[in-house]
Formats: C-alpha cells, structure tokens, sequence
C-alpha cells in the first residue's frame, strides 16, 4: 500500500528569468527560489510550463535544475522537475537522467502532448514509465494542451501504478470526472489543482494542494489559501479564495507566464520581462492591472 500522500501544499512553478537579450539569469531564478520557499511553498516545480521548459537548451535545463535543486536543499524542500515529451522512450531516458541525480523528489509528466494514444495508449506509456523510470511521477492532466481526456476511471488506474504520486489537475473545469476522482483517490494518490483560477473550489471539494503559476508571486497567500481549506477555515478560505481567483484571472489574461514575468520584472525580482518565442512579452496594460493586484506600485518606465 502507498503511503499519505507525501504531495500536500504549494508547490511553485518558477519562471526562467532571462536577461533583455533572452540569456539565463540564474542568480535570478535562486533569489525567486528562496523566496518562494521562504514564504511558505511546500517545494518548488522546475521545467514546467510556467518555465517556459520547450525554448530552453539542455544545458540551460542542467542549470534551472541545479539552481532549483540547490534551493530545495538548502530549505529542506522536494523538488518536482517537468519533463515533457510524446515519445515514452525519450522520456524513460530523461526520467532515468533525473533519477540517477538523487536530488529530484518527483517527475511532473504531461499525457503524451499531440498523439492523442487514446486512454488505453496514455495507460501504457505511463505504465513504461513507472517501469522503467525510477522515479516517482505526477501524472499532468492538461487536455487542452495535450489534446488528451482521461476519465475517472483512467485516472484511478494512473494513480494504482506504483510509481504514480499524484495527479495535476488542470482540465479546465470542476466537473463530475473532479469529483469522482476526489471521491476515489487511491490511497497515496495526491490531487494538485493546477488551474490557478478554480483552486479555492477544488481544494473545497478536497484536493491536497496545488503548482500554480500564479504563486510566483503573492506566494504566502496561496499557501495561505490552501492551508485555510485543509484545515477547514471555510468562511476565510472562500474570501481569499476570490480575491487570489482574481488576480489569477488577470494574470492568465494573455499567454502564461508573460504577465506573470511582467509583474515580477516591475517589482524589481527578474532582470527582464523577456520571454522566448513563440511567447511575446505581455502588454502594458495587463501587467499594470495585475501588478495593481500584486499589491506592487508599478513606475511608468518598468512596464512596456
Ligand atoms: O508550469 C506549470 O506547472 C503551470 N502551468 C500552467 C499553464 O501554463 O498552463 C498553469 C499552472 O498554474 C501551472
């Protein structure tokens, strides 16, 4: 039998700062790393979406790694590390990779992006994975980025391989699949909210914590959020639940993470608001609107 789940809490998913001409800047991601870990993330995501992983070199995914890594250590923290492919050799070897370094916690796994297996194909290519990975993994339900639904019952069979610790629950919606699979957790299994904007429902309806990009910033609030629903603090919980809901909204307002590196260019934390392409940095007016709601003053010149 597993164990509780050992995925409870926030969980932060860092951005990759870049320099304004699109280098790394990684003494910057160590500064936003402590400090999400200071103020109250349970541990840190690295190589997610939010990281922008699909423009990044491997070397430059060594080094986000390494830094995250580094953090994680020093705070007593687990590191989750994305890794994201739809070929289940290639993502055996990066998993095997992770694994051999001994300081990565869990692998957060999308169902194979734009094949579409089928649920009985996505079954498959995480049971290799679980096989031959040798790494805990959490499982990324994300299918409108994926092109791929699973059920509930898929679902429930994800979370009875050995190797699968949870699930990202990002389908979009709170619907009866959310809570059936609430409902029939297996054992061990944890389910993390990752649509930033219904996680105050969701952790209503019983999930165990959530990665979210919006806690990039506003950090001790989400962790704050979803320690006030596990510990059945109902009236605060949904108050803040709607004022975070908010600022989610205005921060997904244009493609994740362009606001969310605006805001935190404006509040002084990365060196650039740069984004890689296909990303074009946000526009003026919405990281304004949410900086505004960041709680952060924004002078004329930061935002462009
Ligand atoms: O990188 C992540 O992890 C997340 N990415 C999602 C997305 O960009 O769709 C949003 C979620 O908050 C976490």
């Amino acid at each position: 039998m597993k164990p509780d789940p050992n995925f409870t809490g926030l969980y932060v998913p860092l951005v990759t700062p870049f320099t304004d001409d699109l280098r790394l800047a990684p003494d910057a991601l160590a500064q936003l790393a402590d400090e999400a870990l200071l103020a109250g993330a349970s541990g840190l995501v690295a190589l997610g979406t939010t990281a922008e992983a699909a423009t990044l070199t491997a070397e430059e995914k060594q080094t986000v790694v390494q830094v995250c890594s580094a953090a994680c250590r020093r705070h007593g923290a687990p590191l989750i590390v994305g890794v994201g492919t739809n070929d289940t050799a290639t993502a055996i070897e990066s998993l095997r990779e992770l694994a051999a370094r001994g300081d990565v916690t869990a692998a957060l796994v999308p169902t194979p992006p734009y094949i579409r297996p089928g649920e009985a194909g996505t079954l498959a290519h995480f049971t290799a994975l679980a096989d031959h990975g040798g790494i805990p993994l959490i499982v990324y339900d994300i299918p409108y980025r994926t092109g791929q639904t699973l059920s509930a019952d898929m679902l429930a069979a994800l979370g009875r391989l050995p190797e699968v610790a949870g699930v990202k629950h990002a389908t979009g919606a709170i619907d009866a699949t959310t809570v059936e699979l609430l409902g029939c957790a297996p054992h061990g299994f944890a389910v993390l909210g990752g649509d930033d904007v219904v996680i105050s429902p969701l952790l209503a309806a019983g999930a165990h914590g959530g990665i979210l990009a919006s806690a990039n910033l506003r950090t001790a609030d989400y962790a704050e959020l979803i320690s006030l629903w596990r510990h059945g603090s109902g009236a605060p919980a949904r108050k803040l639940g709607t004022e975070l809901a908010r600022f989610s909204a205005a921060l997904f307002a244009e493609p994740n993470p362009t606001v969310i590196k605006g805001v935190l260019h404006a509040q002084g934390r990365i060196p650039s608001p740069a984004v890689r392409l296909p990303l074009l940095a946000a526009s003026t007016s919405s990281v304004r609107r949410a900086a505004h709601l960041a709680g952060s003053r924004i002078p004329a010149a930061a935002a462009h």
